[in-house]
C-alpha cells in the first residue's frame, strides 16, 4: 500500500504519529500468526504496532511467520512481558476428547499480562491522541483496564469463521443449528448433525470463554480474518444475532495471509518438499496437515498411512506432534511418531510422497501449482489459506470451530468433501474411508468440479485484496476509522 494518503484523504504522516495500535493475541499458533499478519497489514499504512505476549510466544510468532520481512521491521515492536512459569505438558494421544486441553495452562497464564498491558496503554496514551487495542476475543479479560483510559479504544479480533461464530451463538442461546436454505442441516457431518458445544470444547475451556464474554461489550467493534466473498452473509447474520443497544462496527478484512503466489526464484522457504513438488504434475498432489493442535493416536496414524498409500495418489503429509503450551520447553521427551513398517520404503521406491516431520511451508505448498487438494482438520487459518490459493479441501474436523468450518466448506461453498464418519470422538477412521475420500477428491469428476469451484473462489478472494476489492475497502474503512 504505497499511497501516502489514507482512504479519507488525510496524510498518513500527519496521523500515524498520533495513533498507535496494540495487538494482544491468545498464545496459540493459530491465533499468534493471525494478529501478526494483521500487524503487518496495519503497519503498511504507517501506524506503529505494539505486539504483546510472553517472550516465548513472541519468539514463536516471529520464528514461524510466513510473511516476508517488512522493509521497515521496526514498525512492529514486540513487548516480551513476564509470565509466571506454567505447565507445558505433552499432548495426550489417548485422550477421550479431541480438544487440546494441554494448551490451557498457557491461556490461564495470560492473566498476568493484564498489569503490563495496562501500563503500556497508559504510557502510550500520555503521548498520543489515540491508542487502539486489537485483542483476540479470548483475551477480553486481559485488556479490561483499557476501558478506564479515555483515549484508548478496544476492538475484538475473531480468529474463526463468521459461520462458526454464528453457529456458536445459536447453540449458546438454545436456538439450535443455523437453518439456512443453503445448508442442508439434515445431512451435515455426522448422522447426529453438528456436535454440541460440549462435544467440541471442554468444560474448563467453556468457563474460560465465559470469562472473556463478560468483558466483550467494552469493545467498539469486531474484526474478522474473513472475506465477504466467502461468507458475507454470515458476517451480517452474526452481527445481527449479537447486536445490542450500542452500535458496533464489523470489518471483514481477510485473508490476512499473503495472497500472491511467489515465483520459484523468490521463495521464502527452501524446504525439501517444495523441490519435490516442482517435479510433480499440476494438481496431482494432496497436502495433508492437521494444524498445530491435533493429537492423533498411533492407530489413527497407521490408518492414515495405509489410506494414503492405497489411494495411489501423490501426497505431502505433515506428521508432527501438536504444539505444547510452550513450544520451546524441554521436559518430557517428545513422542516418536512411528509409521507402519515398510511404509517409508514403499513411498520412496514409488516416489509417491513426502513425510514432513518439521515445520512445513504451508502457504507455499498450497500456492504451488502441483497441489490439487488439502486433507485438513479445517482450522480457520488452513481454510483461509486454502481458499485464497484456490485449493479444495477434504475436511476432517476435530474440535472447536472445525466442524462448523467443515460445513461451510462442503455444504455452503461446495469446495470440498467430508472424510466419512470422522466426527465420532472415540472412533478411529479406517484406512478404507481415508482411501475413498482421497480418491474422491483427487481422482474423480466430483473432485474436478470441486477444484474448479475452489479455483474460481480463490481468484475472487485474491481480487478482494486488490485496490477497490471488498476486503481492501473494509481494511481501509478500519484504518480510516482509527485515524478519525
Ligand atoms: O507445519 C506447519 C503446520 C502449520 N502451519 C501453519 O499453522 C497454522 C495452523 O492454523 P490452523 O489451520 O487454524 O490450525 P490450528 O493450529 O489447529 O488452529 C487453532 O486456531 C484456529 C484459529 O482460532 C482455529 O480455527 C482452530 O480450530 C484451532 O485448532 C496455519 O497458518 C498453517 O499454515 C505451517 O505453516 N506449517
Amino acid at each position: 500500500m504505497s499511497s501516502q494518503n489514507l482512504p479519507n484523504g488525510q496524510n498518513i504522516k500527519d496521523i500515524s504519529g498520533s495513533v498507535a495500535v496494540i495487538m494482544v493475541p491468545l498464545p496459540a499458533q493459530g491465533h499468534l500468526n493471525q494478529l501478526l499478519e494483521l500487524a503487518h497489514l496495519v503497519t503498511s499504512y504507517g501506524f506503529p504496532v505494539h505486539y504483546v505476549g510472553s517472550a516465548s510466544h513472541n519468539h514463536q510468532a516471529k520464528l514461524r511467520f510466513h510473511v516476508p520481512a517488512l522493509k521497515a521491521p521496526s514498525d512492529i515492536r514486540f513487548h516480551d512481558f513476564p509470565t509466571p512459569p506454567f505447565l507445558s505438558p505433552a499432548p495426550n494421544p489417548d485422550s477421550s476428547h479431541k480438544f487440546p486441553s494441554h494448551l490451557l495452562p498457557a491461556f490461564h497464564a495470560t492473566s498476568s499480562l493484564r498489569g503490563p498491558i495496562a501500563s503500556l496503554i497508559r504510557s502510550l496514551s500520555s503521548e498520543l491522541r489515540r491508542v487502539v487495542v486489537v485483542h483476540d476475543s479470548m483475551m477480553a479479560s486481559v485488556v479490561q483496564d483499557a476501558a478506564s483510559v479515555p483515549s484508548c479504544e478496544t476492538y475484538i479480533f475473531h480468529s474463526v469463521s463468521a459461520f462458526a461464530l454464528y453457529w456458536y451463538t445459536l447453540e449458546a442461546t438454545g436456538m439450535g443449528l443455523p437453518k439456512e436454505e443453503d445448508v442442508d442441516v439434515t445431512d451435515l457431518i455426522s448422522s447426529k448433525g453438528l456436535p454440541t458445544l460440549l462435544d467440541i470444547f471442554t468444560d474448563e475451556f467453556l468457563k474460560f470463554m465465559a470469562l472473556q464474554h463478560e468483558f466483550m461489550n467494552l469493545s467498539l467493534g469486531s474484526i474478522y480474518n474473513t472475506c465477504r466473498v466467502v461468507e458475507g452473509r454470515y458476517v451480517d447474520l452474526f452481527a445481527s444475532a449479537t447486536a445490542s443497544g450500542t452500535p458496533t462496527k464489523h470489518w471483514a478484512i481477510g485473508p490476512f495471509n499473503p495472497v500472491k503466489v511467489r515465483e520459484k526464484k523468490s521463495r521464502k522457504s527452501a524446504h525439501v518438499c517444495l523441490g519435490w513438488l516442482d517435479k510433480q504434475a499440476p494438481s496431482s498432489v494432496i497436502y495433508v496437515s492437521f494444524g498445530t493442535t491435533t493429537v492423533l493416536s498411533d492407530e489413527q496414524i497407521r490408518e492414515i498411512a495405509m489410506g494414503l498409500e492405497r489411494s495411489g495418489q501423490k501426497f505431502i503429509w505433515v506428521l508432527r506432534e501438536a504444539d505444547k503450551a510452550d513450544i520451546f520447553s524441554g521436559g518430557v521427551e517428545a513422542r516418536k511418531i512411528e509409521l507402519p513398517q515398510g511404509f517409508k520404503e514403499t513411498v520412496e521406491a514409488r516416489d509417491s510422497g513426502v513425510v514432513v516431520r518439521d515445520w512445513a511451508p504451508q502457504l507455499e505448498i498450497l500456492g504451488h501449482p502441483a497441489t490439487g487438494g488439502f486433507l485438513s482438520h479445517c482450522g480457520w487459518n488452513s481454510c483461509m489459506e486454502s481458499i485464497s490459493m484456490g485449493v479444495p479441501i477434504l475436511a476432517w474436523p476435530m474440535h472447536s470451530d472445525q466442524p462448523s468450518n467443515a460445513v461451510l466448506i462442503t455444504q455452503v461453498l461446495k469446495i470440498g468433501l467430508m472424510v466419512q464418519d470422522c466426527m465420532s470422538q472415540d472412533k478411529v477412521v479406517k484406512s478404507s474411508a481415508i482411501q475413498g475420500a482421497v480418491e474422491a477428491l483427487m481422482a474423480s469428476e466430483q473432485g474436478d468440479e470441486m477444484r474448479k469451484s475452489a479455483a474460481e473462489l480463490g481468484a475472487a478472494v485474491r481480487g478482494s485484496m486488490d485496490e477497490g476489492g471488498v476486503s481492501r475497502v473494509e481494511l481501509e474503512s478500519f484504518i480510516t476509522h482509527i485515524s478519525r
